[in-house]
């Protein structure tokens, strides 16, 4: 289903990153956007670079993609400088951005011959019709494509020189949960060809499901980056539970933060096995009944939302510097 790329040989495939990203820096006259990013993207990787509007996660991909220079800092694509080496980098970048101009008049098929006739080596037409599942929408002017479509047309194009390095901005925004479904088999097929992957999304669910690792940004900077689980485990586990209104309130273990009150208790803890052992103790002993137990580590979800309203410590450490 996923062939092998059959890639122009300018650069040559190596063991370092497909994209090296140090201390860059964008501004926008007097407005900084990206502070000081750095991160890696190996071969057979997604990276996802996640953050609330305005974080700086297109500002920093624009500089990747070769469409503007860094303020200051370094990024390299393969090895190259994206914005000097542009038409040694371009060849073996596909790049979805957030928006794109298409002519409408043209059809969908048209499009993307059009494209191909552009490039070294692109995928077949069809095939590329058939990777997006667009086959039966090839004779379709642009302009009466549905939103949808028209992404997956986008996507379809970035992809048709059979890129080594891709860069997906929001990919499966505006997207039906089936054929986003279909980007994500989509984009795991193209890492399990050795393809590194760049991708900024709003769905953590996204994140969750394709990315090896994540970088959280906010205000210009990334805040937290590591493995999902590095990331999860930067944030405390939660135990909840309802008291019936004759129970005892149990006591709190050492290092517990309380945060429900009253009948609904809610604690935070970085020992959650040891704190739920206690509590279903203690229950067990007084014979009370915890309804609606919850017991659930901490997740990327968590720190993105601490990262986003700015109650994780990291958040306040970085922006006072
Ligand atoms: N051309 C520009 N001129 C001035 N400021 C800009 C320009 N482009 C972006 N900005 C600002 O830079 C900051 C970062 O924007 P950017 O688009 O990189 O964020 P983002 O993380 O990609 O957001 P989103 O999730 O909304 O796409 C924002 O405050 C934005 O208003």
């Amino acid at each position: 289903m996923h062939p092998t790329p059959t890639r122009s040989p300018s650069i040559a495939p190596t063991a370092a990153p497909a994209i090296e990203v140090t201390d860059l820096r964008r501004s926008y006259g007097d407005f900084e956007a990206v502070r000081g990013i750095s991160f890696e993207v190996q071969p057979g990787e997604v990276f996802a670079l996640l953050g609330v509007n305005g974080a700086g996660k297109t500002s920093a991909l624009e500089v990747l993609e070769g469409l503007a220079p860094p303020a200051a800092g370094a990024v390299r694509v393969l090895g190259a400088d994206p914005v000097r080496d542009r038409a040694r980098v371009r060849p073996h970048l596909g790049v979805l951005l957030q928006t794109s101009g298409l002519p409408g008049d043209l059809t969908v098929a048209e499009t993307l011959r059009a494209w191909a006739g552009t490039l070294t080596g692109p995928r077949p037409v069809p095939e590329a019709l058939a990777q997006v599942q667009l086959a039966d929408r090839a004779d379709v002017r642009v302009r009466s494509l549905s939103g949808g479509e028209r992404r997956r047309l986008d996507l379809a194009l970035s992809l048709l020189g059979r890129p080594a390095v891709v860069v997906l901005d929001e990919p499966t925004t505006g997207l039906d949960p089936e054929s986003r479904r279909q980007v994500w088999e989509l984009v795991k097929g193209l890492v399990a060809d050795g393809a590194a992957v760049l991708l900024t999304t709003h769905h953590l669910e996204e994140a969750e499901e394709l990315a090896d690792r994540v970088a959280i940004m906010r205000g210009g900077q990334i805040v937290l980056s590591g493995t999902q689980a590095e990331i999860a485990e930067t944030q405390p586990a939660t135990i909840r539970f309802t008291l019936d209104d004759d129970a005892p309130q149990p006591p709190v273990p050492t290092g517990v933060q309380v945060v429900g009150q009253g009948r609904r208790v809610e604690w935070h803890t970085r020992a959650l096995q040891p704190v739920l052992a206690e509590l279903l103790a203690w229950a067990a002993e007084h014979g009370v009944v915890l309804r609606t137990l919850l017991a659930r580590a901490g997740s990327l979800e968590q720190a993105f939302l601490a990262v986003a309203d700015g109650t994780d410590p990291r958040t306040t450490q970085e922006e006072n510097r």
